[in-house]
């Protein structure tokens, strides 16, 4: 399937450094009440297995729900200085939010194509304030919205909703992986980024379509060991990928 692909073109160009598998579970799923213990819990740097956590920031109107904003960030920040605070911005204004998120301590500033009419300006704006940028899609949007932003090699990662936004635990779906594998094809180096219904059903395809970074909530926070599904999901990534660079 990705025989076009061979070692050499399979790497994080801006850092020449082979694609990793990252685990980043989203704290949707987590005991609030617990939110430091809870983060550091699944963070590989406070014991726990996980490379990220993933912040999902919901305002009510671009997504039916709402669930936190920068001032948690800013708590987190303060908690875990070092984690990467992979933010998921559901906002329907997300130019309105990059000075807040970045002040907060924010790594990577995901927002919807769907909620924008200038990327490009999104994009150096959170640029300016020194995070990685993400691009996501929801599962009615198609790849090809983005690919001006990857062929220009704007973005850090593009994250690809395997479930409506707005709510953790539902159905993986699995009609999504073709957008999946037509973004890895078209760009081999990229992070691409998978986020609803993860778990150990479901990576196997995620994996093989071409995803390399997991959002996983409901299956990493309820799991009996947390760090056990992590590495389940991670080593499914890492053989997907070592596959693929065989070929
Ligand atoms: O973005 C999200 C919802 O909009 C969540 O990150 C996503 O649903 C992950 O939760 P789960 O793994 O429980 O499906």
């Amino acid at each position: 399937m990705f025989n076009h692909l061979d070692k050499s073109t399979y790497l994080d160009a801006k850092k020449k450094v082979p694609l990793k598998p990252i685990i980043a579970p989203s704290l949707l799923a987590c005991d609030f009440s617990r939110l430091f213990e809870e983060s550091s819990s699944v963070l590989s740097a406070d014991g726990g297995a996980s490379e990220w956590l993933h912040v999902d920031v919901m305002d009510g109107h671009f997504v039916p729900n709402i669930s936190i904003g920068s001032v948690v960030v800013s708590s987190l920040r303060k908690a875990l200085p070092q984690a990467f605070l992979d933010c998921h911005l559901m906002v329907s204004h997300p130019e309105q939010w990059v000075d807040d998120f970045a002040s907060a301590g924010a790594s990577q500033y995901t927002f919807h194509i769907e909620a924008t009419t200038s990327p490009k300006g999104l994009i150096d704006a959170i640029r300016a304030k020194g995070m990685q940028v993400g691009v996501a899609l929801k599962p009615g949007t198609p790849a090809s919205s983005v690919f001006e932003l990857c062929d220009a090699d704007l973005v850090d990662m593009v994250l690809v909703m395997t479930v409506e936004p707005g709510f953790g635990g539902q159905s993986f779906m699995s009609n999504m992986m073709p957008k999946v594998l037509e973004l890895r094809t078209k760009y081999p180096a990229l992070n691409i980024q998978v986020d609803g219904g993860l778990g150990p059903s479901t990576i196997a395809a995620a994996a093989e379509a071409g995803a390399n970074v997991i959002v996983a909530g409901t299956s990493v926070f309820r799991a009996p060991s947390r760090k056990q599904v992590t590495d389940e999901l991670r080593d499914c990534v890492a053989k997907a990928i070592a596959t693929r660079s065989h070929l």
